[in-house]
């Protein structure tokens, strides 16, 4: 199951002028990084790089992706909830959800995707472009229980295809804050 949760848990999404104060640049670096997440991490874990699905199915969307997607609220959509690892650990939990509508229109397979991860194929496809990044303290209650914990950073962007779109949304884990310090030293 997704971590489905009480919509009360307001998430306010921040985009780069909205906030204040502004995180340290190592963060900034990852928050605002527009190139492809699955690449960085790849060459972080020296190819140790893996994704595992947790959750992919229809779901009514949470009032805050259907209000980037602009969608009314309640709105179903695919529901795709992985890790992305760097030997073997959860660094990155990824939640990407499409509204149905967008999806029977046609154009992306989402359901056959399964451990082969999302960005390369976003990536690889010219065609779609990469709207601004926002960042946000992640609600704990939208993390599996492993790795929940208050005051994660995560971010969101949505990916536009021929009006197909999909919405990403990363939150990143101490394990890859760890990791990206030890590539630094
Ligand atoms: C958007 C990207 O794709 C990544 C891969 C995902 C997946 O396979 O489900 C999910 C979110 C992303 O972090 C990327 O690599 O930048």
């Amino acid at each position: 199951m997704p971590y489905e949760t009480p919509q009360a848990a307001a998430v306010a999404w921040l985009a780069y002028p909205q906030l204040a104060p502004l995180p340290d640049q190592p963060t900034l670096d990852w928050l605002f990084d527009e190139g492809s997440l699955t690449r960085r991490l790849t060459g972080l874990s020296h190819d140790h790089f893996s994704v595992t699905p947790l959750f992919e199915g229809w779901q009514p969307l949470r009032d805050d992706e259907c209000a980037a997607l602009g969608l009314r609220p309640g709105a179903q959509g695919w529901v795709r909830e992985v890790y992305l690892r760097g030997h073997g650990q959860p660094w990155v939990f990824a939640r990407s959800v499409a509204s149905r509508t967008a999806l029977e229109r046609g154009g992306l397979d989402l359901e056959t995707l399964g451990s082969r991860s999302l960005g390369e194929l976003l990536f690889c496809d010219q065609a779609f472009v990469r709207h601004p990044i926002e960042v946000c303290s992640y609600p704990q209650d939208w993390l599996p229980a492993e790795v929940a914990s208050a005051g994660l950073w995560g971010r969101r962007s949505r990916f536009e295809r021929d009006g197909l779109d999909l919405l990403v949304a990363e939150v990143f884990l101490p394990a890859l804050w760890h990791a990206a310090k030890e590539e630094n030293r």
